[in-house]
């Protein structure tokens, strides 16, 4: 009914005027909207107080303010409105006012002029009544923001005389100070450093907190914004202390702006919401803990069936409800915390917009809420504390369950953000309770503040440094990253490099640290790689004009980029983190490479000198070498380097001699994919000089006996992937039996997963140059289709093995997960 109303209403209003094409387009949008709130699927919540309910909290309670249902329904994704409308952003200066009217391009644009006008019956009038919007503003705003803040010494760390370990500098820089020990048990102080877009020390207030993190996001409140800020850390490291006062100010501050004429006149209203999710179940906090119960509609739409939402136009009134909620939580005491939470508690406050006419028709049957649409929202959550249980005082069955759960949520939680921020369009809300209840808030216009809550003490080292670990990934793997975490290594002053460098004969590092150093060890390698892969192909091509030696791009360990601009933020994240339980941190191996070691690492990867060879073919083996020796990494195959450049200089006999070899190999059946690369350096082996012949194994040896074997054949990636299933595999049989050892199996599997599509882009990348290369020979006059044809099918079936090699380990994850849940599930004891 009220579509053909609609309908009628754009036909009758000014927008009749407009183009047919234009009308279509509004009906069409028309159509997609929901704008009755009147079927089935909408979520019903009872109105808690009508306008003014500053008059004494109980009503707010009362009763009669509750549906048959408990309550009712939120859904929290009551936004469709607003998801279907453009997301359109318009580039203006900031203006110091926000609120200004009539800006048409804007309000054509950016706001549902059209919505606004027919919900309020005034379809023919007011055209003027819009939502200012300040893009410039929004854009200012970073997507994620991650910001840690460090916590004074408690008392019983002061009791026990515990160090400070934690330095904060600049306001972004913050350093951890490892005590540790030698073998020989000489005390040492292993030194990480991170960077983030604010670290905030213990003299930090709670208001700054507020205006470095959430301040900034309310305007974009009004402008559609879903908006998330949570806390992160350990248990005991200030989470609570630091989220609670947030939502009063964000109350606040969101209230002065609904008293603005112009979102007062459109009937804008605030609303609150406060549930915990506690073992994998919803719990309503003001409403007497509540049970709820999430349900998706037909348009896989979440609600969460029986939430209480109350309307709030005064901050004594929030500050009442965050009280109420909070009593109301789940808290238990854990090692570090008398009064520990062990939910995750989720404060809501949504700015919605109501319709004159049906909001008083609506008040009658206590239904306001619902007849609101939702403008925009942020949700405060206070997330329970993410150490594992590891503690011995947290050792009882339920802890650790509760642990489980609450690993596995963050564990979502990161996986959605890091995919929201890449603008993935899958987002893996369904990982967790506290992702799919979030689910809103990771599509359309959102915006994400994590603060790290840590303990300074040095008893509190490895949860700090899981905590900041966590944090910097969350950041360094988003697309946007962090601009500033790019000079670290230059801002890092020296001295530090050296005092770590001072250290350098580590013990071995235990457990989760072996885990993280190999982890890192591994990215390290990757990046190498591909510098030394990036610089062999451009040298090797250069190689065979001027044979000058292979070297280093400087440049590209320096800004964490390539000459060609190609990212990789695995190396400016290993910057970050200075390890040294191997003997050399991460930044000195980074500054080693592109300084002083440049010559030792050439040498290590340069093929030996050729002598006595002096026709073409011979060279051409050579280079083929060189192009081994150096690039053989981040390719499955070093067919790649026959394909490449070197085959438009190669002599016509070889032309007609390489394809031949290339087709025997075929002919053997021989898979091209899983042995070419040992195939291809037999291939050469036989090819080569006494003196190379017997070099070639020796560097072969070296390669591998150092670690970092560059010899990249799909045989080393399948080994790879063998490891890792194996070493996976194995941790997951020595952990089946401790919940938060498979949730450590799975991040694990999670880190394989990311290492191994890594891989695969860089495959691929290489792959996409030898079709280049191969399309840009195929158009030479007198090139030979055979040739294409043999090298085009070799090329595709590596693309496709890589592909499919990626979607089986995609598989197996997504399989583990999927246990994970059902094991969790079954742990979980029914409430
Ligand atoms: N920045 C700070 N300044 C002063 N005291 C703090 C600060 N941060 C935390 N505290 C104090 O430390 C104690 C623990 O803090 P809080 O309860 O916020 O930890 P938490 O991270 O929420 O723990 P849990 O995860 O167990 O709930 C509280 O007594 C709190 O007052």
């Amino acid at each position: 009914m009220n579509l053909v109303r609609l309908e009628a209403c754009i036909e009758c209003s000014g927008y009749g005027a407009q183009s047919a094409e234009e009308k279509q387009r509004l009906l069409k949008l028309m159509r997609n909207l929901n704008f009755n709130g009147e079927s089935g699927s909408e979520p019903y919540t009872p109105t808690a107080q009508s306008l003014g309910g500053v008059a004494g909290s109980d009503g707010f309670y009362s009763p009669e303010f509750r549906g048959d249902f408990g309550a009712g329904l939120l859904d929290l994704h009551a936004m469709d409105d607003t998801e279907l409308l453009s997301e359109h952003v318009v580039s203006e200066p900031f203006e110091p006012s926000p609120f200004m009217r009539g800006d048409t391009r804007v309000f054509e644009d950016d706001f549902d002029p059209i919505n606004s006008k027919l919900e309020s019956g005034e379809a023919d009038t007011d055209a003027s009544i819009s939502l200012p919007m300040n893009s410039t503003r929004e854009n200012n705003v970073a997507k994620i923001k991650v910001v840690v803040r460090k916590r004074p010494l408690n008392k019983k760390e002061l009791a026990k005389k515990e160090d400070d370990v934690v330095t904060v500098a600049d306001n972004a820089y913050l350093t951890v100070h490892e005590p540790k020990l030698k073998v020989d048990l000489t005390a040492y102080v292993e030194k990480h450093e991170f960077c983030f877009d604010a670290v905030l020390d213990e003299h930090v207030t709670n208001d700054e907190v507020y205006r470095s993190t959430v301040e900034p996001i309310i305007p974009t409140i009004f402008e559609r914004t879903k908006a998330t800020c949570f806390a992160y850390g350990q248990t005991g490291s200030g989470k609570t202390y630091t989220m609670q006062p947030l939502p009063l100010r964000a109350a606040e501050d969101l209230v002065r702006q609904l008293h603005q004429p112009v979102y007062r006149n459109q009937r804008f209203k605030l609303w609150l919401s406060y549930f915990e999710i506690y073992g994998g179940k919803l719990y309503d906090l003001l409403s007497d803990r509540k049970k709820l119960c999430m349900r998706e509609d037909g348009r896989q739409q979440v609600c969460i069936v029986g939430l209480q939402e109350f309307e709030v136009c005064d901050v004594q009134i929030v500050k009442e409800f965050i009280e109420k909620g909070s009593a109301a939580r789940s808290t238990g005491s854990t090692g570090a915390n008398e009064e520990s939470s062990r939910s995750h508690a989720i404060l809501q406050l949504a700015v919605k917009k109501h319709s004159e006419v049906k909001a008083s028709k609506r008040n009658n049957d206590g239904n306001e809420a619902r007849s609101g649409k939702v403008v925009g929202k942020i949700s405060f959550i206070d997330l329970a504390g993410s150490e594992r249980g590891a503690d011995t005082t947290d050792n009882d069955r339920q802890t650790r369950i509760e642990g489980a759960e609450i690993n596995k949520s963050l564990l979502a939680l990161k996986e959605c953000i890091r995919a929201l921020d890449n603008d993935q369009i899958h987002i893996p809300f369904r990982g967790s309770k506290l992702t799919e209840v979030l689910r809103d808030s990771f599509v359309g216009n959102s915006k994400t503040v994590m603060i790290s809550c840590i303990s300074p003490g040095a008893g509190s080292c490895e949860h700090t440094l899981n905590t900041l670990r966590y944090a910097d990934r969350v950041k360094s793997l988003s697309k946007s990253g962090n601009p500033r975490k790019d000079q670290v290594p230059n801002a890092v002053p020296q001295t530090n490099n050296k005092d770590v460098s001072s250290t350098s004969s580590f013990p071995a590092s235990s457990g989760a640290e072996d885990f993280n150093d190999q982890r890192q060890e591994k990215t390290m390698d990757m990046g190498r790689k591909f510098v030394e892969k990036e610089n062999s192909l451009h040298s090797s091509a250069a190689a065979s004009v001027d044979k000058q030696p292979v070297s280093y791009s400087s440049n590209y360990l320096s800004n964490g980029r390539d000459e060609k601009g190609f990212p990789s933020a695995s190396v400016d994240r290993e910057r970050f983190e200075v390890k040294n339980s191997h003997g050399d941190s991460t930044s000195q191996k980074m500054n080693s490479y592109s300084q002083s070691d440049t010559d030792e690492k050439v040498q290590k990867v340069s093929p030996p000198r050729r002598k006595g060879y002096k026709d073409e073919k011979s060279e051409r083996s050579a280079n083929w070498m060189k192009k081994d020796a150096n690039d053989s990494d981040l390719f499955t195959t070093s067919s790649k380097q026959q394909s490449t450049g070197n085959y438009s200089t190669l002599s016509k006999d070889e032309k007609s001699e390489r394809p031949a070899k290339w087709m025997k190999r075929d002919a053997t059946g021989a898979d091209l994919i899983t042995t070419s690369s040992k195939q291809q350096s037999t291939g050469s082996y036989s090819t080569l000089s006494k003196d190379e012949k017997s070099e070639r194994p020796a560097n072969w040896m070296k390669r591998d006996a150092n670690g970092s074997d560059p010899f990249t054949t799909s045989s080393k990636q399948q080994s790879t992937g063998n490891y890792n299933n194996i070493t996976t595999g194995s941790r997951i049989n020595e952990t089946e039996s401790s919940p938060d050892g498979n949730v450590s199996a799975v991040l694990e599997e999670e880190e394989a997963l990311i290492a191994a599509h890594r891989k695969e882009i860089e495959d691929t990348m290489e792959i996409v140059r030898e079709e280049m290369k191969l399309l840009a020979e195929v158009d030479q006059p007198g090139s030979l289709i055979d040739n294409y044809v043999t090298k085009l099918n070799f090329v595709l079936s590596r693309k496709a093995a890589s592909l499919v090699g990626l979607q089986a380990r995609l598989a197996r994850f997504q399989h583990r997960l999927k246990e994970q849940e059902i094991l969790s599930r079954k742990r979980v004891p029914r409430q």
